[in-house]
C-alpha cells in the first residue's frame, strides 16, 4: 500500500492507494466511523459495480448504510441535487464530528464535499474515488464544487477530507473512456514541472491504462504526492501555484460549457484538449518551440483522448469559447491568467494574455485540418 501524506498545516490527512480497499472499508476508516449508522452518496453506476462489497463490509463491522444513490453524469453537480441531498442529511441527523463517504468518481466526490463544507457550517467526510480522475485528481486537496448554468464549479467551497482511500480495484469495472479520460489528469502531472514523469507516461500509459496493476499503482501514487505537494504550498489558489494544477481547465471548461456539461465531452477529455491548445498556444507566442506542443498533441491523441476541435463537432467561433472563459475562476480585475509552457514540465501563469488574440487562436483551430 501506498501512503501519501497530504500535509496541509490546519488539517493533514492520509492519501492510502492500493487494491482492496473496498472490501475492507471499515479498517481502512480508522476509527473514524463512529456511529452505527454511516451516510453513503454514490451513483447508480458505482453502487451497482461496489454497493454489495461496501455494503458487507459495514455490515460484517456492525455498521448500518445508508444510501443515497443518485444518477450518474456531471449533471449531478447542481443546486437541485445539493438541495435534496444536504436535506436528506439533516433528517439523518449528522453531526458535525460524523462523516459522509463519497463513494465514486469526481461527481460524487465534489457534491457530497460542498455538502460535507455546509451541513451545519461543516462536517466531516472520506473520500473512496472509484474512477482514475478522482484518485489521481478530484478526492485530494478539497475543491468541492457544483455546477451553475453560468458555468463550471462556479459554487462551492474549499473543504479538506479527512481520508482518501483510493481502491485500485475499482478501476477493474471502470469503462475504457472514463480511464482515458482520468489519464489526462494524470499526465497533467508531467505537463506542469515533472518533465520526468511526462517521458514515464511517454513510455508507459498505454500499457498502465491496458491494466498493467504495478503501472496503475505507480501512476496514482505518483500523481497524488504532485497533487498534494502543490496544493500544501497553496491551500486556497493564492500564491499562483495552485492554479499550476488549471493547466488546459481554462480552454477545457469553456469547452464543457459550450457541449453543455454532457457525455459528449467528459471533464478529463475536455482537459486533455485543453492542455494541447495550452500548448499549441504557448508555441504560437513563441514561448516554446511548435515541435513540443506537438509532442503533446501526439501524445493525448496516441493514447485516444481529443486533440483538435473539429472533431467534437461544435457551432461556435472563438469568440463564443472566450465569453465562457469569462466565469472562470482565475478571472482578476478584468483580465484572465493563463497557464501557459515554456516547454515540458515548464508551466507557468501568464497574466499578459490577450482575450482577443486567444479567440482568434481558437479560429485557427476550429478550422485546423492536421
Ligand atoms: N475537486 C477537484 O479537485 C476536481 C479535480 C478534477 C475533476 N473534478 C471534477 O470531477 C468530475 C469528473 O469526475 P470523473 O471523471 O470521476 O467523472 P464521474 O464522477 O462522472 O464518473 C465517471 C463515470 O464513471 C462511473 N463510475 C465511477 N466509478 C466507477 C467504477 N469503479 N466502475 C464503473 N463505473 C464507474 C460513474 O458512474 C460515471 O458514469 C468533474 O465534475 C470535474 O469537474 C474535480
Ligand atoms: O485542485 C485543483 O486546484 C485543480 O485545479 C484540479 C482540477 O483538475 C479540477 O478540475 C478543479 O476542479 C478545477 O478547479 P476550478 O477552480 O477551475 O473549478
Ligand atoms: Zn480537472
Amino acid at each position: 500500500m501506498a501512503v501519501i501524506p497530504v500535509d496541509i498545516a490546519s488539517r493533514p490527512y492520509e492519501v492510502r492507494v492500493a487494491a482492496g480497499l473496498l472490501a475492507e472499508l471499515v479498517p481502512n476508516c480508522r476509527g473514524k466511523l463512529r456511529k452505527r449508522g454511516v451516510p453513503i452518496i454514490t451513483d447508480s453506476n458505482v453502487h451497482a459495480a461496489w454497493g454489495a462489497v461496501v455494503e458487507a463490509s459495514l455490515r460484517d463491522n456492525g455498521h448500518e448504510p445508508h444510501w443515497r444513490i443518485l444518477p450518474p453524469g456531471e449533471k449531478t453537480k447542481s443546486w437541485e441535487e445539493l438541495a435534496a441531498t444536504v436535506n436528506w442529511l439533516l433528517a439523518l441527523e449528522v453531526e458535525r464530528g460524523d462523516h459522509i463517504i463519497a463513494l465514486g468518481g469526481g461527481v460524487i466526490g465534489d457534491l457530497t464535499g460542498f455538502c460535507a463544507s455546509v451541513l451545519k457550517r461543516g462536517c466531516q467526510f472520506i473520500q473512496v474515488p472509484t474512477t482514475l480522475l478522482a484518485q489521481v485528481d478530484s478526492s485530494v486537496g478539497g475543491k468541492t464544487a457544483i455546477n451553475t448554468p453560468a458555468g463550471k464549479n462556479l459554487v462551492g467551497a474549499f473543504h479538506q477530507p479527512s481520508l482518501v482511500l483510493a481502491d485500485l480495484s475499482a478501476l477493474e469495472t471502470l469503462p475504457e473512456r472514463e480511464l482515458l479520460a482520468g489519464y489526462a489528469e494524470v499526465v497533467k502531472y508531467g505537463l506542469i514541472d515533472d518533465a520526468d514523469f511526462f517521458a514515464w507516461c511517454d513510455t508507459n500509459a498505454a500499457k498502465m491504462i491496458a491494466g498493467d496493476g504495478g503501472l496503475r499503482e505507480y501512476a496514482v501514487a505518483h500523481s497524488v504526492a504532485s497533487k498534494a505537494r502543490i496544493v500544501a504550498e497553496d491551500e486556497f489558489e493564492t500564491t499562483g501555484r495552485r492554479a499550476l494544477l488549471n493547466l488546459g481547465h481554462t480552454f477545457g471548461h469553456a469547452l464543457e460549457a459550450e457541449t453543455g456539461f454532457s457525455s459528449r465531452l467528459l471533464h478529463g477529455e475536455a482537459v486533455a484538449l485543453g492542455m494541447v491548445l495550452a500548448g499549441r498556444y504557448s508555441a504560437r507566442r513563441q514561448l516554446m518551440p511548435r515541435a513540443t506542443a506537438e509532442h503533446i498533441a501526439r501524445h493525448i491523441a496516441e493514447i485516444g483522448l481529443p486533440a483538435s476541435l473539429p472533431a467534437l463537432g461544435m457551432d461556435c467561433d472563438g469568440g463564443g469559447l472566450v465569453r465562457h472563459m469569462l466565469h472562470d475562476k482565475k478571472m482578476d480585475a478584468g483580465t484572465l491568467p493563463f497557464l501557459l509552457l515554456k516547454g515540458i514540465g515548464q508551466t507557468y501563469l501568464d497574466k499578459q494574455v490577450s482575450l482577443d488574440d486567444v479567440a482568434a487562436f481558437l479560429d485557427e483551430e476550429l478550422t485546423r485540418t492536421a
